[in-house]
């Protein structure tokens, strides 16, 4: 039998793409030509660590919560279940509590904002903070998002942010997940090793489950 492909879920990085307003852009450039240096091209990267695809540490929102290099990378690898709300502006306990969530920790939301890692959106579909204490009831440790944030582009209380926090449940941002279907996969996008970091970018990377999967 042939075995399902792993694929890429991840923003490119481009020097092009969006990134939150006043922050830094990501660049990447070549510091050291092959020709100059007589032997290897070295490059650099600036960046914001919430350009792109990538997690949150709890200390991007609270001063005593883990940074990046302190978060268990067990979260990051393992059984996801990919959602489809794309049917909704609002999602809430009501639009979750039509799905099963059977034995998964780790569930991916398929919202209706199309995937452009060029333009940063001006409005993004509204998570309500409820849906926090609903998915940690049902096990869940993390939730991924194909939005810069779980929280309005304009909120500076990031309640959902708080809620899913308190509950136990990490944060996932900024996934490419237009071409991905509703249903069981294995996903990895593990953060970079980050020392006191508030977030880091990932490489995130879905495989679908088939039936003659074992765990
Ligand atoms: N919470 C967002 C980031 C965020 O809110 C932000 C990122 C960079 C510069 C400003 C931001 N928020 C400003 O109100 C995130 O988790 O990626
Ligand atoms: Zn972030
Ligand atoms: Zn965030």
């Amino acid at each position: 039998m042939m075995t399902n492909e792993w694929i890429d879920v991840s923003q490119p990085l481009t020097n092009d793409m969006a990134h939150w307003p006043e922050d830094t852009p990501f660049s990447y450039s070549l510091t050291i030509a092959k020709q100059d240096s007589g032997s290897v091209n070295i490059g650099q990267i600036t960046t914001s660590v919430h350009t792109g695809t990538h997690i949150d540490a709890p200390f991007h929102f609270d001063n005593d919560g883990k940074r990046i290099d302190e978060l268990d990378v067990n979260l990051y690898v393992g059984e996801a279940i990919v959602l489809d709300v794309g049917n909704v502006q609002e999602i809430t306990v009501e639009t979750l509590g039509n799905f099963s969530f059977d034995g998964v920790t780790r569930v991916l939301l398929k919202t209706s904002l199309p995937n452009d890692h060029t333009r940063f959106p001006e409005q993004i579909p509204n998570l309500d903070p409820r849906i926090a204490d609903f998915l940690a009831e049902k096990g869940i440790k993390l939730i991924g998002v194909d939005m810069p944030s779980v929280d309005a582009l304009d909120s500076k209380e990031l309640p959902t942010h708080h809620a899913l926090y308190t509950n136990g449940i990490h944060i996932l941002e900024n996934l490419m997940l237009d071409n991905v279907e509703q249903g069981n996969y294995e996903l990895i996008a593990l953060p970079l090793a980050i020392k006191g970091a508030d977030g880091s970018p990932v490489r995130a990377v879905l495989r679908k489950k088939t039936e003659t999967d074992h765990n």
